[in-house]
């Protein structure tokens, strides 16, 4: 399974094309717009949200609620195109418009200067459109399809705020997944605890009254993966290194770990590694979870930790990073209208819907069908096969 998406943050639709899928899974435009209002919702972000309503039009692959086993296409329209349309628009504008409008000061942490580098642009617009973090959306809308997928195979993915600004949520580990669940579904920061929630949406707003941006990390949790998926025999199968590569794939993503991370490092092997245990019912399982969920490139069938950090945005409304005009080549410090304070909380749903795909995707190379029934009863019956083994 694999996707591509298309489209420009002030043009006129994304679009996302799923290929791969098998037919007869069952998928409602419903489960990919629950996805896309939860991704707008997070605190701290710009004036931009309120003009969008993310809503997802299915557009091939699906009818009457069910898969075809053909690509999938997904639209999701920019609200805001009708106030770019002469600089959005297919048409050639006039040479006098044009230079009124070209941008040629590249903001420092964005991809301007050195997308313009690489093509040549000398209006880095059209760069910045396509680097703006817009197109989550459409990852969103083709995580979303993974996710309902998964949870047809009783397999679900969560995601959820561990730290903005310093500020830790609570430990999540103790909590069960509705808890969870719950936490990513409904609070405005994406933590359970309402006084943690406060913290971090008081400090939102204060490096907004101070024009300035914050990051944070963000931690993805997932039940019902069986072990074994993935594999130990070629690097770009290994699903824990696909995982990591999408999540740093995401704008302002900066690095990943997996369960105890990067304070392996400082603790002896006997501290780390997860020791393995067997009954009856279950078959083996292991009596910790330090290292996240994998093993050897594959899943080990204990809950699947990973978290991934973010950087602040890089634009700034107050406080202007140093920055050279391509065109005078004279420093200059950018003015900005409008950006988001922190977008932490909604780049949470961005990762949960990212590893989701990752997940989905690996079940499918390993469990080849055309048919989703039969995707259920394969996994059903390797669930049964290693229980037993
Ligand atoms: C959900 C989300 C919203 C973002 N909003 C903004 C924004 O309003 N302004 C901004 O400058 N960067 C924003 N970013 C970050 C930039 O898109 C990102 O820093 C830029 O594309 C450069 O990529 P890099 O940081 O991965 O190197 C956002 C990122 C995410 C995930
Ligand atoms: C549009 C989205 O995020 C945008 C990501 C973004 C950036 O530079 O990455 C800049 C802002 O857009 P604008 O420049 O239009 O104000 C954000 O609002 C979105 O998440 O849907």
């Amino acid at each position: 399974m694999r996707y591509l998406t298309a489209g420009e943050s002030h043009g006129k639709q994304l679009t996302t094309i799923i290929e791969g899928l098998p037919a007869r899974m069952p998928l409602l435009k419903e489960d990919i717009n629950h996805s896309l209002l939860r991704r707008q919702k997070g605190h701290g972000r710009g004036k931009r949200m309120q003009i969008e309503k993310d809503l997802a039009e299915i557009t091939s692959g699906v009818r009457h609620g069910y898969t075809l086993g053909s690509p999938i296409s997904l639209v999701i329209h920019n609200d805001d195109f009708k106030h770019w349309t002469d600089i959005m628009g297919e048409d050639p504008m006039d040479d006098e418009s044009k230079m009124r409008r070209v941008v040629t000061k590249p903001r420092p942490g964005h991809a301007d200067l050195n997308g313009a580098l690489k093509y040549g642009h000398r209006d880095m617009r059209n760069v910045l459109e396509r680097s703006s973090a817009r197109e989550t959306a459409a990852r969103v809308a083709a995580g979303a399809v993974a996710k309902t997928l998964l949870k047809h195979l009783g397999i679900e993915v969560c995601g959820f705020v561990k730290e903005i600004a310093g500020i830790r949520a609570e430990e999540m580990t103790s909590l069960t997944m509705e808890e969870k669940q719950h936490a990513s579904e409904n609070s405005p920061v994406r933590v359970l605890d309402k006084n943690v929630e406060k913290e971090m949406m008081d400090a939102i707003d204060a490096a907004k009254k101070e024009g300035d941006s914050i990051g944070g990390v963000t931690e993805v949790y997932v039940e019902g993966m069986p072990a074994g998926i993935g594999s130990y025999v070629h690097y770009d199968r290994k699903l824990d290194s696909r995982i990591a590569g999408s999540v740093v794939s995401i704008n302002a993503y900066k690095g990943v770990e997996f369960g105890i991370g990067f304070e392996a490092a400082r603790e002896n092997g006997s501290k780390v590694h997860d020791e393995i245990a067997w009954d009856k019912d279950q078959g083996y399982y292991r009596t910790s979870n330090r290292l996240g969920g994998f093993e050897g490139g594959m899943t080990t069938g204990m809950p699947i930790v990973v978290r991934g950090v973010m950087k602040p945005i890089p634009t700034l409304m107050l406080k202007p990073l140093q920055s050279v005009d391509i065109e005078t080549k004279e420093p200059f410090k950018a003015t900005v209208e409008r950006s988001d304070a922190c977008a932490v909380p909604a780049a949470s749903v961005v990762m949960e819907h990212v590893v989701a795909f990752e997940l989905a995707k690996a079940i499918l190379e390993q469990f080849p069908h055309d048919q989703f029934p039969k995707l259920q009863k394969a996994i059903e019956d390797y669930r049964e096969e290693i229980r037993c083994f």
